[in-house]
């Protein structure tokens, strides 16, 4: 059997019993490496708690050599660890396709996951739009696909969750082309970063998906003893330090109820300036007042 487990957000007691039962009996334990951390503890703690040796799984071996965790998952129960929830990335129903293709029987154990956690800064998911990942620019790499999603979602009124970049054993350009496995540091994309990212694209395209007093909410560490979460407008943000990692963004769209913005003003410097910036946000792609019919003149 291959397991596909969720270990929750932040603790190693944050799996669920049947995800740790399922653990318990498995033959071999990979936990992918490259879509997020789990905070608040490390390889060694949790192979400590598990009572197991744990594989690194990192982008290349899920990617390109998934043959090796599934291996004999028929005859010997494998489990894949995903740190929130296996589904919360999108990158692991490949890995399920292709143990279906072979026949390979496969469960899957939820677990809390930062699409749904998100809630905690008090906006409703059920006025979420589509999800949108911001990755590092380079020199020449400016990728802004995502402005047309928050722009969809912004003009029906919907709120954006951003998931902000991770980059784990990347190789630099110069080692990559010298064919020297030396890895960079780990990085993680900060909210201000991200903040400075969505201004420039604005400023190229200039088709008003947001502005820089659009107001956003910034969360960090989420589900961990250390989560924060600041409002302010993007502009704001741009120059708030959110400390250590994980952190994401949530735009704000329209459809802002009165309690989703009594929650925010808890987390605003100036709960004055960020209540008026909510106001004025709310007239961007407001549709037109409903103008009935007029009449037909039976005569
Ligand atoms: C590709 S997603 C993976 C989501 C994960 N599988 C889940 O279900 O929660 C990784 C990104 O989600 C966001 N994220 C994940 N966990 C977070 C947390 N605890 N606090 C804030 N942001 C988090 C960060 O932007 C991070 O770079």
């Amino acid at each position: 059997m291959l397991y596909l487990i969720g270990l929750g957000l932040s603790y190693t007691t944050d799996i669920t019993v049947r995800g740790l039962e399922a653990i318990k009996k498995c033959d071999r334990i990979y936990l992918e490496h490259y879509t997020s951390i789990l905070m608040a503890a490390s390889l060694e703690e949790l192979e400590q708690f598990y009572g197991k040796p744990v594989t690194l799984a990192d982008r290349e071996l899920v990617e390109s050599g998934c043959e090796e965790i599934l291996r004999d998952a028929d005859k010997q129960d494998v489990a894949f660890l995903v740190v929130g929830d296996p589904f919360g990335a999108t990158t692991h129903t490949d890995l399920v396709l292709r143990a279906k293709r072979q026949g390979l029987p496969v469960e899957v154990i939820h677990n809390a996951s930062v699409m749904n956690a998100v809630g905690s800064c008090g906006l409703q998911l059920y006025t979420f739009g589509q999800t949108v990942s911001m990755v590092f620019f380079t020199d020449s790499w400016r990728p802004d696909s995502w402005y047309n999603k928050i722009w969809e979602n912004r003009k029906i009124g919907l709120h954006t969750l951003v998931l902000l970049d991770i980059k784990v054993k990347e190789q630099s350009i110069e080692n990559m082309a010298r064919g020297r496995l030396i890895y960079e540091p780990p990085r993680y994309m900060s909210i201000s970063q991200c903040c400075e990212q969505l201004l420039e694209i604005e400023e190229t395209r200039g088709t008003k998906a947001y502005t820089p007093e659009t107001p956003v909410v910034a969360i960090s560490r989420l589900g961990s003893a250390t989560q924060e979460f600041k409002s302010g407008t993007i502009e704001e943000l741009s120059r708030y330090d959110a400390g250590e990692p994980l952190h994401s963004l949530v735009i704000l769209g329209r459809q802002c109820h009165e309690l989703e913005l009594e929650y925010l003003l808890d987390f605003a410097s100036d709960r004055e300036a960020f209540k008026q910036a909510v106001i004025k946000d709310q007239e961007y792609f407001k549709p037109a007042p409903w103008v009935p019919p007029a009449e037909e003149d039976d005569e």
